[in-house]
């Protein structure tokens, strides 16, 4: 599938504010459909801020969000996940007692809530999830049992469920073997093939620039750089912004 001219999300000038702390500040950026998105930056720059005024966890002082061009800022978070939008967290919040399984299957209710894509068969859905995210073998174990790095794939498959069309994922390798990212990068690789827009907030850059198309960089809330991977390399901003902190390369 070919990416569309127009991005399929999008914010204009998205500040959020915590006391005299302004932790987004005038952003804009674009997801397009059948790529991945990077959103980079230090320690505290604001990724999961602006993650969360996407997803409508959190009310900006200004600015919109946009989904395939409408509106979407005063929408609460289900009625944003029923048109499209899911997300993992950087804290997994997955149902611990639960199964694997049983964490994927519960979240076939947000889709048939959104009468998108009409019925389905839960049950068959979420075996097709489970498999194309590589989680069979271990479909039947408690969450509580598994290794983080696996549950970290269980939380994109659980977004997965929702059928979603953009995906934003934040910091989804982080507590991963290496062996764990080279499968999870293919997965996520072959998703975006398959139409699905995904935003990567991660701090694993060289994983950040082998995937992505196009990344946006954040530092103390503001946009200092979007461009290609090989642009975002060169940019003096952000290797500035990313002088003497850990993640520097
Ligand atoms: N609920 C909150 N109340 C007050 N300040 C907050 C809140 N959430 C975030 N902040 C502040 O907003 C700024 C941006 O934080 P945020 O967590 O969005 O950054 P980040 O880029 O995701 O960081 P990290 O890479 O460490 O996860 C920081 O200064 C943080 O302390």
């Amino acid at each position: 599938m070919s990416p569309r001219e127009a991005p399929l999300l999008e914010t204009r000038g998205v500040t959020v504010r915590f006391g005299g702390n302004t932790a987004v500040d005038d952003v804009g950026l674009t997801v397009a459909e059948g790529r991945i998105t990077g959103l980079i930056g230090p320690n505290g720059a604001g990724k999961t801020t602006l993650f969360n005024t996407v997803t409508g966890l959190q009310k900006p002082a200004s600015g919109q969000v946009l989904l395939d061009g409408a509106d979407i800022t005063e929408l609460p978070p289900a009625k944003r996940a029923r048109r499209g939008m899911a997300r993992t967290f950087q804290r997994l919040e997955l149902f611990l007692s639960l199964s694997v399984r049983d964490n994927v299957r519960v979240a076939g209710d947000i889709r048939r809530g959104s009468g998108r894509r009409g019925r389905f068969d839960l049950e068959a859905e979420t075996d097709r999830i489970l498999e194309r995210t590589g989680l069979t073998d271990i479909a039947g174990r408690d969450v509580s049992d598994i290794p983080i790095g696996r549950a970290r794939v269980v939380e994109v498959a659980r977004a997965l469920m929702t059928s979603p069309r953009v995906l934003l994922l934040d910091e989804p390798a982080s507590g991963q073997t290496e062996q764990e990212t080279e499968a999870f990068a293919e997965m996520l690789t072959g998703l975006a093939a398959e139409g699905l827009a995904i935003c990567l907030v991660e701090h694993d850059l060289p994983l950040v620039m082998k995937l992505c198309s196009t990344i946006h960089v954040l530092d103390y809330g503001a946009l200092i750089a979007s461009g290609t991977p090989a642009e975002i390399k060169e940019s003096p901003e952000v290797i500035a912004a990313y002088i003497g902190t850990e993640e520097a390369a």
